[in-house]
């Protein structure tokens, strides 16, 4: 897993490398050593002529920059730095790299950024290197700076951002503003969670992690419960799957889903669970179903029921799907295309009531959940407090807003600050966005799988049958299962817009990419 900070805990992390002895100074020629490095090996090699600018601010960021500029001027490039920065807020790390890189010859002058807005500009053609903010930045670019930023994004020069765009808040990824749009980002020792998610990613453009020397105890004290990971990662996380296993070791997967109207939920979360492993699907459905189902999935065993929508299940009912979520099931998936009804409410009730495995509730059944707990004896959900350990909630916005009785805009504003907030929750609350984030048993994972191909009808389904069929198989790690589905999940979707591009992708097919995923990575 990749650890992610936010601008605190990048903070705290410089804190206590200084703490250990190693002074600031170093830390920052190293910083700038590899963003030159990268500049020389990635954007320049031979090319000496090529202008490069480094745009730096007053803070450390700045300092960074121009110590970057001074290097690439020490091998013989062509540099220039521009402070666009106050004077009386240089940090002293900045100051000792002004005369430094003026003792050098670099050429450097300090400007107010609204003078350096000319038509004949420049920045054009140049690398520009954005040393403006880092992760001291907080709210929003507004006066001269912004109109500045505005006009640097109008060039299609390369820009390299040192640590991270400035711009954007290294903790929530917001740009409340403007902020500068770069090709590449070298963040610096940790990634940094503002540029894990949208907005900030996109500003980012390529990340680099580099190393700068941050002593490995420092790096041990940050704070690993906010994570995402990488794909050459996802090998080791994969479940096993043993030669001399049968279809029971791979765990049996309780699907309650569809309606008389809908049965395509069901299916798909069930293709799903099979194209990732699962061994057995046993789906819980309406008698109507049983035809097309049957069609569309043999491999599926089927328990139906013949209750009308406007009456709670029978006894038989009851009795079956008791049987089933007690003595058969290793992982549970209820809601996808359930529907409101009463009969439905009824099945939800029953499940939340006796699973004892991880159960995924979903779509219908995440609005019929929380009825139920409003209908309780406590009455108002906590999600925090009440959450069974098992149970993995799988929220779009507007759902997780309702759940949580809070306005769906605040909800999407404030996406990652209430994942925070959700990390103590004792069960699991996906949280689908563009940047899926999983939040709850300590940790906090933000997904960079995926694209908006996915965003259709079905997708959610299939996420469900994924994240069944890995409960149900990998015993080795169960506290990774959710995150791992996830982004197997924007894999099957990535590996799907190669074939058929983002406008194309449909969920049958999603489904069956998983297949291709789950060989890929467990070869
Ligand atoms: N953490 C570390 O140990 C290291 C940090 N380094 C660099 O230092 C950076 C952090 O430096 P600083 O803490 O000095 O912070 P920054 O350089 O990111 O920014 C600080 C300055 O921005 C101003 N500012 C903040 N928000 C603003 C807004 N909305 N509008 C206008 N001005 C605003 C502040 O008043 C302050 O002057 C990192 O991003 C990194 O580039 C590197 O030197 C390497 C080591
Ligand atoms: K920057």
């Amino acid at each position: 897993m990749i650890r992610l900070v936010d601008s605190e805990g990048a903070k705290k992390l410089d804190e206590d490398a200084r703490k250990l002895g190693m002074p600031g100074m170093v830390l920052m020629e190293r910083a700038a050593l590899s963003v030159a490095e990268f500049i020389r090996d990635k954007l320049l090699r031979d090319d000496v002529d090529k202008k490069i600018i480094a745009v730096c601010g007053s803070g450390n960021n700045g300092g960074d920059g121009i110590a970057c500029a001074r290097i690439l001027h020490e091998w013989g490039y062509n540099s220039e730095v521009i402070i666009v920065g106050k004077k009386e807020k240089f940090t002293n790390q900045t100051k000792l790299q002004i005369r430094l890189a003026k003792n050098c010859g670099v050429a450097l002058k300090i400007s107010n950024p609204v003078k350096l807005i000319t038509e004949k500009s420049e920045f054009n053609q140049a690398i520009v290197i954005d040393a403006v903010f880092g992760v001291g930045f907080k709210g929003k670019l507004e006066g001269d700076l912004a109109k500045f930023t505005e006009y640097l994004n109008m060039f299609d020069s390369v820009k390299v951002a040192v640590d991270i765009p400035s711009g954007v808040n290294g903790s929530n990824g917001r740009v409340e503003g403007v902020a500068v749009k770069c090709d590449y980002t070298i963040t610096f020792g940790v990634n940094k969670l503002g540029i894990a998610v949208y907005p900030g990613k996109d500003y980012a453009g390529e990340i680099i992690v580099a190393d700068i020397g941050f002593p490995k105890k420092a790096l041990d004290m940050v704070s690993p419960d906010t994570f995402t990971f990488d794909e050459s990662q996802i090998s080791y996380y994969m479940p096993e799957r043993r030669e001399y296993s049968n279809k029971g070791d791979f765990g049996k997967i309780l699907i309650i889903a569809g309606s008389e109207e809908m049965c395509g939920a069901s299916f798909l979360s069930a293709l799903a669970a099979y194209r990732t492993g699962g061994g057995l699907v046993r789906l819980f459905v309406p008698e109507a179903n049983r035809q097309s189902l049957q069609n569309l999935l043999p491999e599926a065993i089927l328990t139906t029921y013949e209750d009308s929508t406007d009456k709670v299940i029978s006894k038989v009912t009851a009795d079956k799907l008791e049987k089933a979520v007690k003595e058969w099931a290793a992982a549970i998936v209820i809601g996808p295309g359930l529907g409101l009804s009463k009969r439905s409410k009824s099945l939800v009730k029953k499940v939340v009531d006796l699973s004892e495995v991880r159960t995924v509730i979903d779509a219908d059944g995440l609005t019929l959940f929380r009825e139920i707990v409003e209908e309780s004896e406590d009455r108002r959900l906590d999600l925090v407090k009440d959450l069974k350990k098992n149970f993995i909630l799988t929220p779009h916005i507007k759902e997780l807003a309702d759940l949580l009785y809070m306005p769906k805009e605040e909800v999407k504003e404030n996406v990652v600050q209430i994942a925070k907030e959700l990390k103590s929750c004792s069960g699991e609350i996906v949280i689908k966005e563009a940047r899926t984030l999983v939040a709850g048993g300590g940790k906090c994972y933000i997904n960079n799988s995926g694209n908006s191909g996915l965003a259709k009808a079905g997708s959610g389904d299939v996420l469900t049958g994924i994240l069944a069929a890995l409960i149900a198989t990998e015993k080795q790690r169960p506290f990774m299962v959710t995150p791992l589905g996830v982004y197997i999940h924007g894999l099957a979707g990535d590996m799907l817009k190669e074939k058929k591009g983002k406008y194309g992708i449909i969920a049958r097919e999603l489904a069956d990419e998983v297949a291709e995923v789950m060989k890929r990575y467990t070869e």
